[in-house]
Order: C-alpha cells, then structure tokens, then sequence
C-alpha cells in the first residue's frame, strides 16, 4: 500500500497534497481557468492563477470552491482530476486512498457532495476529517492527552475554531470570514475611499504587504495601480498600511468574537489547559501581520502562530494517513 494514501487540503484557496512515505508533493492555488465558450479546462492550478483579473473574453479563471465547500462540482472534479495524474497517483488497476479535510460546519449533503467528486475524480476510499483537528496535528498540538488544546484556522474561505481534547472536537465554530473577505474587504474600502478600481490579485497583495491588525501596527507605504471610476483611465495612489486597520476592522473582529465564543463554551479544566499552552493560529491568514498580538489581548491568553501555517492541514494529513485503517466514517467508493 506504500505511497497509495493521499492526504488532500482541498482548500478555497490552496490546494495540497500529501503522499504517504513522501511528504507534500502539491501546492497549487484552487483556479481553474475555462474556455467559456466550450466549457474546456485551459489550464489548473498556479498557471490559471496568474491568470486571474487578465483574461480574455473567452476565457475565465474561476475557483471552484467557496466558502471551505465546493461552488462547482465539475470543476472541482477536474481539478482533482488533474492533480491526482500530476502526482501520479491514479493507474487504471489501483486507485488511492484519501484523506480529505473539510470545515468544522459543514452540513451532511455538502460532506456527501464532497466524498463523491473525490470519488468521481478517482479515489477509491475517501476518509473525511473536520480540518480544525487535522490542522491543530499538523501544528504538532498532542491532541490525543485528556488535556484541551485550542487552534485558530483562518483559511481563504473559513475560519475555523476549535478547543480538542482525547482526540476529538469538544467545541468548535466556524465562520465564512477569512481570508478572502479581507480582500473583499480592501477593495471595496479604496473603491470607497479613492474611487479606484483594482484586481482580485492587487487587494490581496495589499493584504499581505501592507496590512496590520496588531494595537503597534506597521509602517509601510506602496503604490497602488487601478483604474478610475471616473474617467475611466488608470490610475496609481499612494497607499498607506494604517488606512487597512479600518478596512478590516468588522472581518477581523469576527474572528475575536468567534474565537471569544468558544472559549465561552469551553469546559473550565479544558480553559486551565489552554492558559498553559497558549492557542496556535494555522491557515495562511494566520500570517496576516499583527493577528497573533491582536488575539492575545483580545482573548487573554498567549495566542502563537503555528511554524508552517499554510502546510499545517497537509502536515497533518500526513500524520493522520499513518492511522487510516483504525479511522471512522470511512465512505466505500
Ligand atoms: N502573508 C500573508 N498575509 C496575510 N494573508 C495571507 C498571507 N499569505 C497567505 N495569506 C492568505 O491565506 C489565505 C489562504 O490560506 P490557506 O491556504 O490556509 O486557505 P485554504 O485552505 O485554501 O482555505 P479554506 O481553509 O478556507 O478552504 C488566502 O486568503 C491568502 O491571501
């Protein structure tokens, strides 16, 4: 069975995939970009993402997943398609077993309408795992002691929250602001403010070099490129990092109060716990600048962000695909 297990982080935004015995062997964006005409994917992965905002119009680059759950089942299936012979994993005679995570939420027909696109899209048994405890493995939390342990995920789509102890869930939330509403967020803020257009891919850039949320903030300055929506012609404004504190201010302030809820929930030996150990953050808004300060005063307790953010939920597949054949919910293809 050596190198037939696959651990899949089927994310809004990333897409990864972790091999038994090899490590993470993909990390590629969600997009897809589809010839709108014949319906044809044109390319996957990293090439239609530099596609994004810049096609023609026969062209587009769509994400099939929103919101931590699948927007468009055939895309997704393709998608999964072609990453699995990328890696090389499906042969006509044997097909893979795989782990997939999904959000913490998710309702009984969306965990059905995922197990069967990875099914269509070639795996054999596919394994379901709530992504806030395969992340918390994957940030090397010791989720199995009778001892609660807390995780921050703020993926592209959701942020999932969750206190875990003996191996399970015991409270949890998960909410649909993440990383992509903070773009959202960004652009409608200096369509608002400068009456400037700009791109999916510039709003998130702005996100990752500018943006603070932390009471010290950053410093920084960048030029920003758009286009006018008066008259119509590009424009470029000088754009300051503190002016996001206010853009992002209602999303992030979701994130404390889920976070604020759970803790709520949270058992008092199990909350002792948490004091000892700190909360980790994963999930690649987890890197978003100043988030980890903003939720240890928020919160009251030491908040860390997790050593490889982005990778925790592949890392933790990996981990979990050691275990596979003692995990419940199998689904049998
Ligand atoms: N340096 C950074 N600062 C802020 N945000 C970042 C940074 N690097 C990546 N991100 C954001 O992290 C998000 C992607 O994170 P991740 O890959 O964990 O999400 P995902 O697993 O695809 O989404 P989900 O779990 O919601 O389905 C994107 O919104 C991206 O813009």
């Amino acid at each position: 069975m050596f190198g037939r297990d696959i651990g899949i982080d089927l994310g809004t935004a990333n897409l990864l995939m972790h091999i038994k015995g090899q490590g993470i062997v993909l990390n590629e964006p969600s997009v897809v970009a589809v010839d709108s005409i014949t319906g044809k994917a044109m390319a996957v992965g990293e090439e239609a993402f530099q596609m994004v905002g810049r096609t023609p119009d026969d062209i587009v680059a769509l994400r099939p997943m929103r919101d931590g759950v699948i927007a468009d089942f055939d895309l997704t299936e393709s998608m999964l398609r072609h990453f699995l012979m990328r890696v090389n994993v499906r042969s006509t005679f044997k097909k893979p077993r795989i782990l997939i995570c999904c959000p913490t939420d998710i309702t009984s027909v969306e965990q059905k309408a995922i197990r069967e696109t990875v099914e269509k899209s070639g795996g054999k048994d596919v394994y379901l795992e709530k992504e806030a405890k395969v992340a918390a493995i994957g940030a090397g939390m010791d989720i199995f002691q009778p001892s609660g342990c807390m995780v921050v995920d703020i993926g592209g789509g959701t942020t999932d929250v969750a206190v875990l102890s003996m191996g399970g869930i015991v409270t949890s939330r998960s909410i649909k602001t993440a990383g992509d509403q903070f773009d959202s967020d960004i652009y409608h803020y200096i369509k608002r403010k400068y009456k400037l257009l700009i791109g999916e891919r510039t709003a998130e850039d702005i996100k990752k070099e500018l943006a603070s949320v932390s009471p010290s903030g950053r410093k920084e300055e960048k030029e920003i490129r758009g286009r006018d929506m008066v008259s119509g012609l590009p424009r470029t404004i000088s754009f300051d990092s503190q002016e996001i504190d206010q853009a992002l201010q209602e999303s992030v302030s979701n994130i404390v109060q889920a976070a604020k809820l759970v803790l709520e929930k949270t058992p008092p030996e199990l909350s002792a716990d948490i004091i000892d150990k700190g909360v980790f953050l994963t999930g690649g808004g987890a890197l978003l600048h100043g988030i980890d300060e903003l939720l240890t005063e928020e919160l009251k307790v030491p908040v860390f962000i997790a050593e490889e953010p982005l990778h925790c939920v592949a890392i933790g597949t990996g981990i979990m695909l050691e275990n596979l054949d003692k995990m419940s919910g199998k689904v049998r293809a």
